[in-house]
């Protein structure tokens, strides 16, 4: 049975605060599912290329077997560090934090060959053959790679057709909304609440500064397989049975530098939540822990479109497509016609470029720059002991900050390729650059070519005319393993490419993800900057969210105490280390404007706006809506005027520009800006 999804009622669509599960972002005809929502299937660049236009993985273009991926990895991809002049190992990190978006099914037996063909009767398998002469493999004897099918998803549309994808890891909303701090359904963002004072819960730490040294509670009921827990500190073996930390999303858990750099923005929710409630005494935790969310939602957004996006697609590519963040003011870019789903084409491939720039130690660096030591990721998957060890979570932060990143290239780490979820005392993994893929083909993915002229280069006929952007000794390869150049997979040609100016990757990838974080602005009605919505800030508010710098977020939710104001690049002489408390180069948010005048007619309910029954206004002459004020009353709301100098009155009206004698700016529910007597 697919799911039925509620349709929006009035109320929640004109909340201020966007659900955890995305539902009511979107306006949508009764009857069709929303766009967005976890666990719906992924919308497409183009049209699948199925064996049987159906389900069946890609073949080759006549109709063979395309070249098994392990070989390609074998061929094209090396262990080599090859690390970035600009760039800090937290490119990567945060792109797996923001990346949008079951039980394991057994492909393979346990001494890693192929299953009975009546032991897959399931269907969901296609495991990946490892030749019998792999240089790494081999002395393990192994001949079968796991790999299960992703399950195909309800299609939105309701109709048969060919197959859509949910992704197996994807179980969040596909918005960039932090699912992976507060949960993507209600039942885990409860779970994950404290339900006092708007705070998230956390595994608290005594004797320590508040909050700097709280961390994700444990989690002794997750899927994934997290190993046993032998903490250094005393206290915490006591509560801690299992190193899993309880999040919105189990991917977290994958390694201690992903830990730690989610950890602080769950600090920041209850440092905020904390402020709010001594700027506003009379919220209660509902209202707390909604606002605070709002605003670290806002952050991310911010962090992510200010700092990260301009150096993964270049700034060129932003400006082209209007995704810069303005300066001043709000944006107008919400556009209803706008699906901000997830791009097959994004999760399977393109975003996937990631994976090249995992380094294959973490490194625990101290506050003088010094490594103490490095762990080796095969040590440390799913394994986030290290992090509770009190002062290591700042150690893998400033190493974060220092150690340079790796280049988007075909140079991968042994612990990816090799090495991956490898089980203690097997000596081998899984490699991801294979499971990448075949995972492509899984989904039906067209091939590189079809996607070249998509992104605006010419199709290839030939071979060579893949030399515009990829290196000739790769080409070169491609041409001795793939029969038509309409084979080549998208993942291994985009690594491939040569990064575009200015960017970190190639044109191809460089397209999709644009695209992908053009939708995500976009087709979001509760995006940070977005003026004239239920869910804007004013632009006071507005101003201070876009003071937010990864850097500052660090300062203050740990004991880092010197650090670049730029997190993602490195030191240098215009991104100098300086100190936290050095607030103009660092400059931090200040929650002043959510303070909210105090008088019982204008105060919000608990859960959001309370509208009242009708709006019968008379007499309105200028073009402002009406709106219904919180409490019953009747009036009108000029949204966001240049300068917000709008004006509510009771009965009067819109109109004035600059604000009167005995009035004040304030602003209302849902962030609408406007101008108030004082005695309020
Ligand atoms: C320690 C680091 C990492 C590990 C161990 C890891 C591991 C994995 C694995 C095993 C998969 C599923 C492969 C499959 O069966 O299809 C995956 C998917 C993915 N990874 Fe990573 N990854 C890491 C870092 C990253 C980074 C840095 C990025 C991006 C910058 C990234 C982006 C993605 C994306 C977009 C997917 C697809 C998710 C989906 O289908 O919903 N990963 N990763």
């Amino acid at each position: 049975m697919c799911p039925i999804h509620p349709d929006c009622d009035h109320k929640t669509f004109n909340s201020p605060f966007r659900t955890i599960t995305g539902i009511c972002n979107n306006i949508h005809p009764p009857g069709h599912v929303p766009w967005g929502l976890p666990k719906t299937q992924y919308q497409r660049a183009l049209a699948p290329n199925y064996a049987d236009g159906v389900w069946m993985p890609r073949r080759a273009k006549n109709g063979g077997q395309l070249p098994l991926p392990r070989l390609l990895s074998l061929l094209l991809i090396r262990d080599l560090d090859v690390p970035s002049d600009t760039d800090t190992t937290f490119v990567m990190q945060y792109g797996q934090f923001v990346d949008p978006n079951g039980s394991a099914v057994p492909c393979c037996t346990e001494d890693g060959e192929f299953l009975e063909e009546n032991d897959l009767s399931h269907g969901k398998c296609i495991p990946i053959e490892i030749p019998k002469d792999d240089p790494f493999y081999a002395k393990f004897r192994q001949r079968c790679m796991q790999f299960a099918r992703s399950a195909p998803a309800c299609r939105t549309d309701g109709r048969l057709g060919h197959v859509e994808q949910v992704s197996r890891m994807n179980q969040n909303t596909h918005f960039l909304d932090l699912s992976g701090l507060y949960g993507s359904d209600d039942q885990v963002a409860g779970e994950l609440r404290t339900f006092e004072k708007g705070a998230l819960k956390v595994f608290a730490r005594k004797g320590y500064h508040q909050h700097d040294m709280d961390l994700h509670p444990p989690d002794n009921d997750t899927d994934v397989d997290c190993a046993l827990s032998k903490a250094i500190d005393l206290t915490l073996t006591i509560f801690i049975f299992d190193a899993c930390t309880n999040t919105g999303d189990n991917r977290v858990n994958v390694s201690p530098y992903m830990v730690a750099s989610q950890t602080v923005f769950l600090r920041e929710h209850n440092g905020v939540a904390e402020l709010l409630m001594e700027l506003n005494p009379h919220w209660g935790d509902e209202r707390l822990y909604q606002e605070a969310r709002r605003i670290l939602i806002a952050q991310m957004q911010h962090i992510t479109y200010n700092e990260f996006l301009p150096i993964l697609i270049g700034r060129d590519k932003m400006q082209e497509l209007g995704l810069l963040p303005l300066q001043h003011g709000f944006s107008r870019d919400y556009d209803e016609t706008v699906n901000p789903s997830v791009l097959n084409e994004f999760a399977a491939a393109a975003f996937r470029f990631g994976h090249s720039l995992v380094p294959g130690k973490q490194d625990l660096i101290n506050q003088r720059r010094v490594k103490e030591r490095d762990i080796l990721l095969r040590q440390h998957f799913f394994k986030t002991t290290e992090t509770y060890t009190p002062g290591n979570l700042d150690k893998f932060l400033i190493a974060l900050a220092t150690v340079p990143g790796q280049r988007v290239d075909t140079y991968f780490t042994e612990e990816m390729t090799n090495h991956l979820f490898e089980e203690e005392g097997k000596g081998f993994g899984m490699d991801i650059v294979s499971l990448n893929i075949q995972r492509g083909r899984d989904h039906g993915l067209p091939g590189y070519n079809s996607y070249r002229e998509l992104c605006g280069l010419s199709r290839a006929r030939d071979f060579r005319d893949f030399l515009d952007v990829i290196p000739p000794r790769i080409v070169e390869k491609f041409e001795s393993m793939y029969n038509s150049v309409d084979d080549v997979d998208l993942f291994i040609a985009g690594v491939s490419e040569r990064p575009t100016k200015g960017a970190m990757i190639g044109p191809t990838f460089q397209c999709i993800i644009a695209d992908q974080f053009l939708r995500l602005k976009r087709g979001d009605r509760y995006f940070y900057d977005l003026g004239g919505q239920s869910g804007s800030f004013t632009e006071e508010q507005l101003d201070e969210i876009r003071k937010t710098s990864y850097s500052r977020i660090v300062c203050d939710n740990s004991f880092v105490q010197f650090i670049q104001p730029l997190f993602f690049k490195a030191e240098s002489e215009l991104n100098p280390i300086v100190s936290c408390e050095s607030f103009d180069s660092i400059p931090r948010m200040n929650l002043y404007p959510w303070k909210e005048i105090e008088n019982s007619d204008w105060q919000i309910a608990e859960d959001g706006v309370k509208w009242a029954q009708n709006c019968d206004f008379e007499g309105h002459d200028i073009d402002a809506p009406l709106n219904l004020i919180d409490g019953g009353q009747c009036g009108r709301i000029c949204i966001d005027t240049p300068g917000c100098n709008a004006f509510w009155s009771k009965g009067g009206s819109c109109s004035i520009k600059s604000i009167p004698e005995g009035f004040r700016r304030t602003h209302f529910i849902g962030g609408v800006c406007g101008i108030i007597p004082w005695k309020f």
